[in-house]
């Protein structure tokens, strides 16, 4: 595989890794100690059946394995996540044999590739390091394009077609994400928490374009953290960070997160919001919105209202129609622009499931717009970088509601100071569209539509009920 051969060949910046305890014991020659590839084989065998979240599949692993130390097991996620990277070509390489019915061979390869063949000892490779040895001498350059950009042919597909800058979006996949906080505006400032941050020997740069943000130069594990626990800084991707500032929220206004799961976005805007007015987060996954309730705690918020509904058109969300300021939509959607962070997604997606999620897009929004009054503004959002759930969904609903207008979300930005430059404008239009090969942020897509009537149906029953008085 002379394409993966020497990229990120390095040691591993953990000083033990590859001991049993990370830490304990004699130190290791290699990476690849038996150890670590049986357990990074193991791992993998529960991964690659993607039949779950690859971080749910693998705490869980990690929680059963109680012998891996904490470096031992940054090490097997560092592998289990970079064989789900490129495993397509580490597939077309290994052919026949296929990478769920030999997870002991992706295991070896993937170390061999991501920190180099020497790092694999005997031990390890046994009697497999002819089949590591034929697999590294494949040529990926020979390999088909979708294999070669790492994703299935038809997301390949629909990618190509629609950005012309697809080889970067394909390179930029390909490379984990950085760690991305929010500061939490009611309890600290950027700049004191990044002092915070270097007092532990940690960089935290300010955000290019959120101004709430600071960006990690390197992976931490902040959980523990007073930073954190103490609710100063919230983690949150810029580009998601942004999304909440596309509702402009500021005091007393009522606000809906309609699809608030565990909160990421309300938390911005209930900040956003200092804590005023009154911010009601919907969702129909109540366990998700659990996961909101220690994240409110820490936060400092007192205006948010959790409530769980059974669906889209619960009744309970009859009281509320035409009745908010702003409603955000943060819509389910495949997560395609999260492929940096999750890169088992992509093999675990479908054109079905594709279409499954575009209706309840379309279903979600129809319904959420009833919510919002008139001058008011729904904030449609995704985190997916295809056209079919973004673009072509706010055109269906445009074309249905003509009482609501789409508004200029770079220009909403633009008046809270974020950045962007003509090109950026240029390439979004009225939408806000953030790129990981443009902007070095997960893959987002907005639009804020405001409403400049009311709701047609509303109006003639209210008006034939008046009537009929
Ligand atoms: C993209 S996630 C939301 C992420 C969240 N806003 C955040 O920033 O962390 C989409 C959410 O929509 C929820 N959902 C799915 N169908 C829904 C529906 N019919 N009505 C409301 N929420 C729905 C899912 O449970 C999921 O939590």
């Amino acid at each position: 595989m002379a394409r993966g051969k020497g990229r990120g060949a390095t040691r591993p910046r953990a000083a033990g890794a590859g001991r049993p305890g990370g830490g304990r014991g004699p130190r290791s020659e290699v990476v690849g100690t038996p150890f670590i590839v049986g357990h990074l084989a193991d791992a993998l065998h529960m991964v690659l059946k993607l039949d779950g979240p690859a971080d749910v599949l693998l705490s869980l692993y990690f929680r059963k394995n109680h012998e891996l130390g904490s470096r031992d097991r940054g090490l097997v996620a560092e592998t289990v996540y970079y064989a789900l990277r490129h495993l397509a070509s580490i597939a077309w390489a290994m052919a026949p044999a296929v990478p769920e019915r030999s997870p002991r061979l992706v295991a070896l390869v993937a170390i061999a590739l991501r920190f180099g063949r020497r790092e694999l000892s005997e031990a390890a490779a046994g009697r497999d390091a002819a089949a590591v040895d034929a697999v590294l001498a494949k040529d990926v350059g020979q390999a088909p394009a979708p294999v070669r950009a790492e994703l299935p042919d038809w997301l390949y597909d629909r990618i190509k077609a629609q950005y012309p800058d697809a080889e970067a979006f394909f390179r930029a996949i390909a490379q984990p994400a950085p760690l991305d906080l929010r500061v939490n505006s009611l309890k600290a400032d950027p700049k004191s928490v990044a002092e915070e941050f270097a007092e532990r020997g940690v960089q935290a740069s300010p955000m290019h374009y959120s101004p709430d943000g600071l960006r990690l130069a390197e992976k931490v594990g902040i959980g523990s953290w007073p930073v954190y626990r103490e609710g100063r800084v919230d983690i949150q991707d810029e580009g998601s960070q942004l999304i909440a500032r596309l509702l402009a929220p500021c005091r007393r206004l009522m606000v809906c997160d309609f699809c608030a799961g565990a909160g990421g976005k309300t938390l911005a805007i209930g900040a956003l919001m200092k804590s005023t007015g009154s911010l009601y987060a919907f969702d129909v996954n109540a366990k998700r919105l659990a996961g909101m309730v220690p994240r409110l705690r820490r936060s400092g918020l007192t205006n948010v209202h959790p409530i769980a509904i059974r669906d889209e058109y619960d009744r309970r969300l009859g009281r509320l129609i035409g009745k908010f300021d702003r409603v955000l939509v943060d819509a389910p959607c495949t997560g395609t622009g999260t492929l940096r962070r999750n890169p088992d997604l992509r093999w675990r997606l479908s054109v079905a499931e594709l279409e499954r999620i575009n209706a309840v897009q379309a279903s979600v929004i129809r319904s959420a717009a009833r919510l919002v009054k008139k001058g008011g503004r729904l904030v449609y959002a995704t985190c997916s970088v295809l056209r079919e759930e973004n673009q072509a969904v706010i055109e269906a609903f445009l074309a249905e509601h003509p009482e609501f207008e789409l508004r200029s979300a770079p220009d909403i930005l633009a008046a809270q100071k974020v950045p962007f430059t003509s090109e950026e404008r240029e390439r979004m239009g009225s939408y806000f569209v953030m790129l990981p090969q443009a902007n070095s942020t997960d893959g987002f897509f907005s639009a804020v539509l405001e409403r400049v009537a009311e709701d047609p149906a509303r109006a003639a029953h209210e008006g034939g009920a008046l009537r009929g008085r």
